[in-house]
């Protein structure tokens, strides 16, 4: 497999450097504290298919996937996206997301370089419209509600019609719980939550932006999933996205907070 490498500050062929938002954007994506773009600054179109020329920071790889984040306002797309891209969580004043950003992370999965491009998308209605034209070019979800909110919660159904709707087929698709460290607010159960994720077929984690609890785990669990789609070697065991996500995922009881 050649490994490539995309060149600093300019998007590959696809998609067009020009629909991506700017460098000067993508750094001042950071959770909570940081200013967002403005509407001005939002790519004008939805990104193309094609791998693996995704534009990106000049690192190499062999792979490339897109992978959203969504779910309703504050559940902590951005959080969780910093907290796996940087390692840090900055609590402070809730500044929410405005229209849509990205950040690439290259994983290694097994001696391959896999590239994600993460795409963090508003969770406000008014949004709704610039977000849909993103996920048909998705290779996989990450579905966020927050603990501590059962709005959050209850809207899951509605999220999930939406990516039916506007989402391919086979899109990998997992739930997540965020905010498992905030136990004295929790109003959702984690049981309510498995229950949810048996009933549609996902695979399910609670997480922590705040302390790192299951991120860099979600998003590990989704790149080997989609590194075994696209490479598919015989002699590879195969990966069951299902089994790792249950053995890998730890509880908030057996972790720092
Ligand atoms: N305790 C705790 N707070 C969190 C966590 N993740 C996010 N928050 C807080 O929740 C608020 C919302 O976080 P964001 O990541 O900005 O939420 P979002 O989902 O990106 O919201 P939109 O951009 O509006 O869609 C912020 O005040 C964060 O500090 C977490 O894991 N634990
Ligand atoms: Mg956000």
């Amino acid at each position: 497999m050649s490994r490539k490498k995309t060149p600093k500050n300019k998007g590959g062929s696809v998609p067009a450097a020009s629909t991506l938002p700017t460098a000067a954007n993508r750094s001042r994506l950071a959770c909570s504290r940081t200013a967002r773009p403005g509407p001005e600054a939002l790519p004008k179109g939805p990104p193309q298919s094609g791998r693996p020329s995704l534009g990106g920071t000049g690192d190499f790889y062999d792979v490339a996937f897109k992978v959203m984040l969504v779910g309703d306002s504050g559940v902590g797309k951005t959080c969780l996206l910093v907290r796996f891209k940087d390692g840090a969580f900055l609590a402070g004043t809730f500044i929410s997301t405005v229209g849509i950003d990205f950040r690439n992370k290259v994983l290694d999965v097994d001696g391959t370089k896999v590239k994600l491009q993460i795409w963090d998308t508003a969770g406000q209605e008014r949004f709704r419209s610039v977000t849909h034209a993103y996920y048909r070019d998705a290779h996989a979800l990450l579905l966020l509600y927050d603990i501590t909110n059962k709005d959050s919660f209850d809207n899951i159904q509605a999220w999930l019609t939406e990516i039916q709707e506007y989402a391919q087929q086979d899109v990998v698709l997992m739930l997540l719980g965020n905010k498992v460290d905030s136990t004295q607010e929790r109003v959702v159960k984690r049981e309510d939550g498995e229950k949810l994720a048996k009933e549609f077929g996902l695979p399910f984690m609670e997480t922590s932006a705040k302390t790192g609890l299951n991120v860099d785990l979600a998003f590990t669990a989704i790149a080997k999933e989609l590194k075994q789609r696209s490479t598919k070697v015989p002699s590879e065991p195969h990966f069951r996205l299902h089994e790792y996500v249950k053995r890998e995922g730890r509880g908030v009881s057996c972790c720092r907070l």
